[in-house]
């Protein structure tokens, strides 16, 4: 079968750069996966997309949509695929139907089709009602639910999604997410690049994780979280002594034997990466932190997320 997206040692280096934004990078999608991009700021996921959807020349490699080499036939490869940026994009003048039409129209689609199509994909997200009205008033989701249509008026085989429910409201979110699952049930190939991991392990059936330019883990959800077992987190809520600061805390969590790693999560708690069990852990963290005169108001010991894997191959420093 005939991958969905294919990458191999994909490098692109910068007119000027000292170093490759994307360094060898390598995956494949297969037809019908939801696949999610995921690394921290400048990791190179936004190359390697505009690689994917031909609006960044590779410097070496071999890069393929739905068989199409990116490189060799960039008009065939765009035919099969359709990007939804971040920013809205759409044509304020024109209404939602027209937005949809006048897409299918630009990419070729004949007009019987693109009829067929439209009162289906209006209905799909929602929009049915709104489909000949001003664009104007439209909210957040259903500017992001209009752009998906949108990108389903030529049947593309790939989507790409770019923080699909950025800025989203929960109730948007889930219903963008049940819709994006409709759209894989239909053979519909996904690639999303998220920052909510939490997205990411709800919607995705693999995950990427790139970090300076190349993979550094790829797995299902679980199969992440699952290969940083015997590494739970304790969530330590406490109420400092006057004067004292979070940081310094976390500093000297740190240091506790079994801890791997000690991140905030608010101005009152803090995340421990354990590499031992939880019990074991309690009764040291709780000494050290009447030590400092702080006081243990709640914890909570739970698996790791995939944010913790995150963390754990990325690191926590800022980018
Ligand atoms: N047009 C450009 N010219 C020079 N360097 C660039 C250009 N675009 C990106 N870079 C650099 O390439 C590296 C990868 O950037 P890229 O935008 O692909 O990362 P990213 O993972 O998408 O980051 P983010 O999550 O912040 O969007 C970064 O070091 C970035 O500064």
């Amino acid at each position: 079968m005939t991958a969905a997206v294919q990458v191999e040692e994909l490098v692109k280096r910068y007119p000027k750069q000292d170093r490759n934004a994307v360094d060898g990078l390598s995956f494949t999608v297969k037809p019908g996966e939801i696949f999610g991009l995921l690394g921290p700021n400048g990791a190179g996921k936004s190359t390697t997309i505009g690689v994917l959807t031909t609006r960044i020349r590779l410097t070496a490699g071999d890069v393929r949509v739905a068989g199409v080499d990116v490189m060799r036939d960039p008009v065939a490869a765009r035919r099969r695929i359709a990007v939804v940026p971040q920013q809205a994009n759409l044509d304020r003048e024109l209404t939602p139907r027209q937005n949809l039409t006048f897409h299918a129209a630009y990419h070729g689609v004949p007009r019987i089709r693109r009829d067929e199509l439209v009162g289906g994909l209006l209905t799909q997200f929602g929009l049915a009602a709104q489909a000949d009205a001003k664009l104007d008033w439209y909210s957040g989701g259903m500017a992001q639910r209009l752009m998906i249509a949108r990108a389903m008026m030529h049947e593309p085989a790939v989507l790409f999604l770019d923080e699909p429910t950025t800025g989203l409201d929960p109730q948007a979110r889930l219903f963008l997410w049940e819709r994006v699952r409709e759209l894989r049930a239909r053979g519909v190939t996904i690639v999303l690049t998220t920052h909510d991991l939490e997205e990411a392990s709800v919607m995705a059936d693999r995950v990427g994780i790139v970090d300076h330019g190349r993979m550094v883990a790829m797995d299902t959800p679980a199969g992440l979280t699952r290969g940083l077992a015997g590494r739970s987190v304790l969530d330590v809520t406490m109420t400092l002594a006057d004067g004292d600061e979070m940081t310094g805390v976390v500093v000297a969590l740190q240091t506790v034997v079994g801890v791997d790693r000690a991140e905030p999560l608010d101005s009152t708690s803090v995340r421990l990466a354990l590499t031992n069990e939880p019990e074991t852990l309690i009764g040291p963290v709780v000494t050290l932190l009447a030590g400092r005169s702080a006081t243990v108001t709640a914890l909570r010991s739970g698996a790791p997320t995939l944010e913790d894997v995150f963390l754990h191959l990325t690191g926590d420093e800022l980018r």
